[in-house]
């Protein structure tokens, strides 16, 4: 039977099978993960063909058709693994907040280039809203720009008072959407707030995931009333930057990208080389200081968290 993967633990899938009754699924033997090195061969978000076993208590993962895209992180304990954390995505969001704890530049730039790597369209969703005085609202709204002038959309909500939820419903009507955002930012609130009965997908967890007691659960799709997917990511607060060479990683920056052939060098990757046109653009004030440090940590291999 064919059937959409919605929820993983790395040994154990959870798949939505065509007749719309829900199958725990293992994988048999090796499987073909095309040239990614991944702790989960199978993820999130995948279609694949099934087999219920004859004790009709599990099914075992026949076939994995072809992703339309995916979106990778490296393993936290397994040094050069890497996860699968969600796959034929149409849209990332990322949740971030400028009030307690507020959410770094730094953090937000290496989520877009995550995004970019594997192009995925990617939002920003500054929630808190309620919180903010006028000066506060200044602030948000320079942070707003920045990324609107790159072409980044910002919506600015409040999960808790329900503000402008409904503009966030018409951009996630009927698409799949995963939904990522360091500890804190009010995720867990805004997706609540989405899906009313999330608070019973909670129970539900605990309740399915004895099946993967010693592992971690990667991803979760869920349901959203209004039509669409949602893909929440416990656990991952944040995507690493994976597999980006170094000469490549500007092109990753969307308002460096058009740039790019006019550095003196061909080979510049706008660090201190003269006549680098990406510099120039820092200095005149065209690109973004807190963008251009970012690059600068990435390549550097920075991992400045929060
Ligand atoms: N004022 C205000 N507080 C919010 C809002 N959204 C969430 N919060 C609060 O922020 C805190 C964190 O919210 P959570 O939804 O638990 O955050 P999370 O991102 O899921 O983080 P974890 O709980 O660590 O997984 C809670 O105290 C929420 O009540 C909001 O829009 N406005
Ligand atoms: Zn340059």
């Amino acid at each position: 039977m064919r059937g959409l993967v919605t929820k993983s633990t790395g040994s154990w899938y959870q798949v939505l099978g065509a007749d719309n009754a829900r199958y725990d699924c293992r994988i048999k033997g090796k499987f073909r993960t095309h040239g990614i090195k991944t702790t989960n061969p199978i993820a999130v978000g995948d279609w694949v063909n099934f087999e219920v076993e004859p004790d009709q208590e599990s099914a075992i993962i026949t076939k994995l058709e072809p992703r339309r895209n995916y979106i990778i992180r490296k393993s936290v304990n397994l040094s050069k693994q890497t996860q699968i954390i969600g796959a034929n995505l149409d849209q990332a969001f990322l949740v971030v907040t400028l009030a307690s704890p507020p959410t770094s530049f730094g953090f937000i730039d290496r989520f877009l280039v995550t995004a970019e790597a594997y192009s995925i369209p990617a939002t920003l969703i500054f929630n808190k809203l309620d919180l903010f005085s006028d000066e506060g609202l200044e602030v948000l709204r320079a942070y707003e720009h920045i990324y609107e002038q790159i072409g980044y959309p910002c919506y600015e909500v409040s999960a808790l008072t329900g503000k402008n939820m409904d503009s966030l419903k018409e951009l996630l009507k009927d698409k799949t959407t995963l939904i990522s955002g360091h500890s804190g930012v009010g995720k867990s609130t805004l997706i609540n707030s989405l899906i009313p009965e999330a608070a019973l997908r909670t129970g539900d967890i605990s309740d399915w995931s004895d099946k993967g007691k010693h592992t971690t659960t990667f991803a979760e799709m869920m349901d959203l009333p209004f039509g669409g997917k949602l893909i929440d990511t416990p656990g991952i607060r944040e995507l690493g930057v994976v597999d980006i060479e170094k000469q490549e990683l500007s092109h990753f920056f969307p308002e460096m990208r058009s740039k790019l052939n006019t550095c003196r060098f061909h080979n510049c990757v706008h660090i201190n080389e003269p006549g680098c046109t990406i510099i120039e653009a820092v200095e005149a004030g065209e690109i973004e200081p807190s963008r251009y440090e970012s690059y600068l940590s990435i390549y550097n291999n920075e991992n400045n968290r929060r």
